[in-house]
């Protein structure tokens, strides 16, 4: 035998399994390896149980390079969206034409609410940017500001389901804001609750979901409205017991209370095992505040969930209401943004990074730390253009190579400037009034060139 086959033999041999699966035997003989000990080698797997992780592909339509789901509604997906042309991080929602055929009123719903977002503009009402259709797939897709959570999303992580005071004084504010605009361009939103309140990364609450509200006759004094398709838990007795018709803002009034009522206990008034209950409670009018509530918004809450609707009250006595002009002092820790679960991301980082990485390339090729571009925290608000920070330096790549990119790398900051950095930018968003988030990732990005 010579030194070739006697090496083969021998590898060979290292792979002869004993009995026990995990156990080899290098001492078993050739000779020992038949079919029946085949399957000791290879484990079977199911077909079903093979996951194939194919990348994910970069996918641009218009202007927009796309990047993950941000939730899902009842009208279609939401996903983040980086504008190209400008560099803005946006929101989509695409909805198919099928679908929307499917629900009861849905083309005439989103239409109404392309119609209506065109031609509001409040700091408190979601902007839309964009409006695209593929007829192709027969998709429309609709580009809104965006925004890093909904407040419902934060409620749910927080340990009793509320806001401290001043936390859910702070977003209160903010809606009252909204729907004075809203009610002055004589809309009634007819859905206000935690999910379609949505926050920015500079902590400003913006009203959306306007599918199911109503722009009252311009040429009427009046705010009667005769349908309703809001969410159960918010809706007034007038529309719990079947009112023919009824005041819109005070429908508004009534779900802004429910709100403020969720936010404050981590509780609804009313509840039901189903809707019939809950419609039954809630036309009976009765509930209970918990009695360790502060008085003034005690007060505040009756005046806001009062049964009868020409009682309850408006948009412009809540604003003189000592609850709300009353200065709340910001004791307890706020409720920050949980993190991002399906991407276990705790800051809520963009997510076109990596395919803007499949597009472009990655960092790796960089020379000696010597020759690395500079890499400067920025303050990146969302909704800016990249050229309009100030703080950016830019790294203009010699002619020929691929353009630079906005690229999330915290490596090139030493752990101290970037707690530092965290802790000031914790410390600053405590202090604005409209702040909420306190959180870095979102609002700092480094940048860096990528060749
Ligand atoms: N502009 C936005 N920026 C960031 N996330 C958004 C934006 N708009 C919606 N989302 C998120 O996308 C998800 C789906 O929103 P969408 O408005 O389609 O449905 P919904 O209000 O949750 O449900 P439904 O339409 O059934 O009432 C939500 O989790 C919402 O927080």
């Amino acid at each position: 035998m010579d030194e070739q086959e006697a090496n083969n033999k021998a590898s060979r041999a290292e792979f002869a399994l004993g009995d026990s699966e995990d156990e080899y035997r290098p001492d078993v003989q050739e000779s020992c390896i038949t079919p029946a000990n085949i399957p000791c080698l290879f484990s079977r797997v199911d077909s079903s149980d093979l996951i194939f992780h194919t990348p994910k592909q970069a996918k641009i339509y218009g202007k927009y390079l796309f990047g993950d789901v941000l939730g899902e509604g009842s009208y279609g997906k939401v996903k983040e969206v980086l504008d190209t042309s400008s560099l803005c991080r946006r929101a989509v929602k695409i909805m198919k034409k099928r679908k929307l055929k499917r629900i009861p009123n849905g083309e005439i719903n989103v239409d109404k609410e392309i119609r209506l977002l065109r031609k509001l503009g409040n700091e408190n009402i979601i902007e839309l940017v964009d409006v695209m259709y593929n007829t192709e797939k027969q998709k429309l897709y609709m580009v809104l500001e965006f925004c890093v959570a909904n407040l419902q999303e934060m409620l749910d992580s927080s340990i009793d389901k509320k806001f401290p005071d001043w936390q859910a004084h702070r977003y209160f504010v903010q809606l009252a804001d909204g729907l004075e605009y809203l009610h002055c361009q004589r809309v009634v939103h007819k859905d206000i609750k935690p999910s379609n309140l949505l926050l920015t990364s500079g902590g400003t609450l913006k009203i959306t979901d306007l599918g199911v509200a109503e722009e009252l006759d311009l040429f009427t004094n009046d705010d009667i409205c005769f349908t309703s398709q809001g969410s159960p838990a918010f809706q007034p007795p007038e529309i719990a017991n079947g009112d023919e018709s009824f005041s819109g803002f005070k429908v508004d009034i009534w779900s802004a209370g429910v709100t403020l009522f969720n936010f404050t206990t981590g509780k609804y008034p009313f509840e039901g095992d189903n809707i019939y209950k809950l419609f039954e409670n809630i036309g009976k009018g009765v509930f209970q505040l918990p009695k360790e509530l502060d008085e003034q918004l005690a007060d505040l809450l009756n005046q806001m969930l009062l049964y009868d609707a020409n009682k309850r009250i408006s948009i412009n006595q809540i604003k003189c209401h000592s609850w709300y002009c009353r200065k709340h002092c910001e004791l307890q820790d706020f409720i920050q943004i949980p993190g991002n679960n399906e991407t276990n991301d705790p800051h809520r980082g963009m997510t076109v990074i990596q395919f803007l990485e499949e597009l472009h390339g990655r960092n790796n090729d960089l020379g000696s730390e010597a020759e690395k571009p500079p890499s400067t925290l920025v303050f990146m608000k969302d909704s800016y253009p990249v050229s309009e920070v100030k703080t950016l330096r830019a790294h203009v790549p010699p002619p020929g190579d691929q353009p630079s990119l906005l690229h999330e790398n915290k490596q090139n900051v030493s752990p101290a400037k970037q707690q530092s950095t965290a802790r000031s930018v914790t410390n600053e968003r405590l202090t604005l009034p409209l702040d909420k988030k306190g959180r870095k990732s979102s609002r700092f990005k480094s940048v860096c060139d990528v060749s």
